[in-house]
C-alpha cells in the first residue's frame, strides 16, 4: 500500500513538529493536521511563521517550506479523517484529575473521542496510528471501539510512539535514534507496518526502523521515559550527598559517565526534571503495575518521582535557609520559567513549584524568561490552586529584560539553562542588587569562581 494522504489529530508539541517533518521529507504525501482548538490552528496558519504556537529551533523554517504545499492545518476534523489512509492520533494524554486512578492513571478520554470520531466517519479501510504516549494495551480498547461503532470497514492499529525531546524536536525528528512501529503479526498487520515503514524510510535508514508487536511498542515508550527520568533522580540523589560530603556532583557525573556502560548523557544534576512527559508517564507506569498487583515494581518506579519532588522542595528550602530563614517581602528573581531551554513549554516546570513554595513564604518573585509569556506563567501558578489569582498576580512580577528583573533583588535563582544567561554582564547585575547578593544556580550553568570573585554568594546544585 502506498500512502498519499495522512491526517494527524492533535496539533500540539508532537503533532505539529512531527507532521511538519513528515511533510518536508515526503513531498508526495499530503499531510493535514487537525485540532479542535481553533486558536491553535489559526496560529499554525499565521502568515508569519515566527508566530506559530510552538517555539522549537528550526521549526518555523520547515513549516514555511511545507505549509500550503503538502502541509495543512485545519479544524475540519471529519473531512481530514475521511480523506486520509493513515490517521495519527497525537492528542494529549494527561494524568487523570478525577475518579479512579486520579493523580496517577493517564486520562484517555481524548483518545476515546478520537477513536469514536474515526469510527463514525471512516467509509474505507484505514490505518490508525497511536502517536500519543499510551498505557500498554490501549490498542485493544481503540480496536474495540473502532470495530463496534464503525461502518464495517477494516482498521489496523499501529503503535508508533514519539521519542522527540522539546527544544531539540526538529533535530530529533530529522535524525532519530530509532523509529518504533508496533503492529499485529497478521498479514494485514504486517502490510500496515510496512506502509508506515515506507513513510519513515524517506529519510531514516531502515536499520533504525524497529518493528515489534503492539504491546512491546506501547510499553517501550513508558519504559524509555522511566529509565531517562531515573537517571536524573539518581544523579539528583547524589547531588544532596555531595553537598554534605564535599564531593562535587559534576565531577562525580563525569567520572561515572566515562564508564561506557553508564554513558555521559542525562547525568546533569538540576533543580528537578519537569516537562509534560516524565512525571505523567512514570505515574502511569506505577498505576499499571499496581493494577496488576505488582506493588514492588510500582514502589520502585514511584521513588523516581518522590526524589524529584524532594529535589524541587530542597531548592526552595535552601533559598529560604540561606537568606537567614526568611524571604518575606524579599525580591527573588527567577531567570527562566520553561522546563528546559529552547522551548516555550512550561508544563510541570520546576520553576512553578519553587515559586509556589517561596510565595508561601511571602517572597516577591520577579521572572524573566526569553520565550514564556506572562499569561502562561500566571496560569501555571493559578493551576496549583494554592491561593487566589489576585494573590498570584501580586506576588509574581514578569519582566522582558533580565537586567531590569534583577535590579534590587536579594537573590537570583536560575531555573532554566537558557544559553543567554551565561553571556550576561554579571558585574552589572551584582551592582544593581541588595547585598549580600545571593545566586542559586539550579542548573549549574554559571562559573562559580568568577561569580564569587565579583562578590556573589553562589550556591550551585551538588557542590
Ligand atoms: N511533548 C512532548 O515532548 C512529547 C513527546 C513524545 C510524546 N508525547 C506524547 O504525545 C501526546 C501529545 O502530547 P503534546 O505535548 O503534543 O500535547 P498537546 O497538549 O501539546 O497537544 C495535543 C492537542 O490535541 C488536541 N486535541 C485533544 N483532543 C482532540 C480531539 N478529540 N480532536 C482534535 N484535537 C484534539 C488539543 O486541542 C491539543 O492541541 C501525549 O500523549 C504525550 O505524552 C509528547
Ligand atoms: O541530565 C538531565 C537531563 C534532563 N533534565 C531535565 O529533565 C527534563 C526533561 O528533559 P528532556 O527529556 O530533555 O525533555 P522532554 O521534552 O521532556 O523529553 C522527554 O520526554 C519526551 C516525552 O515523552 C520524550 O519523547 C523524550 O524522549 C524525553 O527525553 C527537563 O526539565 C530537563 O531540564 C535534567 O535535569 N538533567
Amino acid at each position: 500500500m502506498k500512502i498519499t494522504k495522512i491526517c494527524c489529530i492533535g496539533a500540539g508539541y508532537v503533532g505539529g513538529p512531527t507532521m511538519a517533518v513528515i511533510a518536508q521529507k515526503c513531498p508526495n504525501i499530503q499531510v493535514t493536521v487537525v485540532d479542535l482548538n481553533e486558536q491553535r490552528i489559526k496560529d499554525w496558519n499565521d502568515p508569519n511563521t515566527d508566530n506559530i504556537p510552538i517555539y522549537e529551533p528550526g521549526l518555523s523554517e520547515i513549516v514555511g517550506e511545507a505549509r500550503g504545499r503538502n502541509l495543512f492545518f485545519s479544524t475540519e476534523v471529519e473531512k481530514a479523517i475521511d480523506e486520509a489512509q493513515v490517521i495519527f492520533i497525537s492528542v494529549n494524554t494527561p494524568t487523570k484529575t478525577y475518579g479512579k486512578g486520579k493523580g496517577m492513571a493517564a486520562d484517555l478520554k481524548y483518545i476515546e473521542l478520537c477513536a469514536r470520531q474515526i469510527a463514525k466517519v471512516a467509509k474505507q479501510n484505514k490505518i490508525v496510528v497511536e502517536k500519543s504516549t499510551l498505557p500498554v494495551r490501549t490498542a485493544e480498547a481503540i480496536k474495540s471501539i473502532l470495530d463496534n461503532t464503525g461502518n464495517g470497514v477494516q482498521f489496523q492499529i499501529l503503535s508508533n510512539p514519539e521519542f522527540l525531546a522539546e527544544g531539540t524536536a526538529v533535530t530529533d525528528l530529522l535524525n532519530p535514534d530509532r523509529i518504533l512501529i508496533g503492529g499485529d503479526t497478521t498479514p494485514e498487520g504486517e502490510e500496515a507496518i510496512n506502509a508506515l515503514v515506507d513513510v519513515y524510510a524517506n529519510w531514516v535508514s531502515k536499520d533504525k526502523i524497529l518493528t515489534t508487536n503492539v504491546w512491546s511498542s506501547e510499553l517501550s515508550k513508558l519504559t524509555a521515559n522511566a529509565f531517562l527520568a531515573q537517571r536524573i533522580s539518581s544523579i539528583n540523589a547524589m547531588s544532596e550527598l555531595c553537598e554534605k560530603t564535599g564531593a562535587d556532583v559534576s565531577e562525580v557525573a563525569k567520572a561515572i559517565g566515562m564508564d561506557s556502560r553508564i554513558g555521559p548523557k542525562f547525568l546533569k544534576a538540576s533543580v528537578g526534571f519537569g516537562g509534560s512527559c516524565f512525571q505523567k508517564d512514570i505515574l502511569n507506569l506505577v498505576y499499571i503495575a499496581k493494577s496488576y498487583g505488582l506493588n514492588e515494581v510500582a514502589d520502585y518506579w514511584e521513588q523516581v518521582i518522590i526524589m524529584n519532588d524532594h529535589q524541587k522542595r530542597r531548592f526552595s528550602n535552601k533559598i529560604v535557609q540561606t537568606l537567614y530563614n526568611t524571604v518575606a517581602d524579599k525580591k527573588i528573581t527567577f531567570l527562566g520559567w520553561a522546563f528546559k531551554k529552547d522551548t516555550n513549554d512550561t508544563r510541570e516546570s520546576a520553576a512553578i513549584y519553587v515559586a509556589d513554595d517561596l510565595i508561601n513564604e511571602q517572597a516577591k518573585i520577579s521572572v524573566y524568561d526569553p520565550k514564556v509569556s506572562r499569561n502562561k506563567m500566571l496560569n501555571d501558578l493559578d493551576y496549583l490552586q494554592t491561593r487566589s489569582e489576585e494573590a498570584n498576580s501580586k506576588a509574581l512580577s514578569i519582566f522582558d529584560n533580565a537586567y531590569e528583573a534583577c535590579k534590587g533583588a536579594h537573590a537570583i535563582a536560575i531555573l532554566t539553562e537558557w544559553d543567554e544567561f551565561t553571556t550576561y554582564d554579571w558585574q552589572k547585575i551584582y551592582d544593581s542588587m541588595h547585598k549580600p547578593a545571593f545566586l542559586f544556580d539550579g542548573r549549574n550553568i554559571l562559573n562559580a569562581k568568577e561569580l564569587e570573585s565579583i562578590g556573589f554568594i553562589y550556591k550551585g546544585i551538588g557542590s
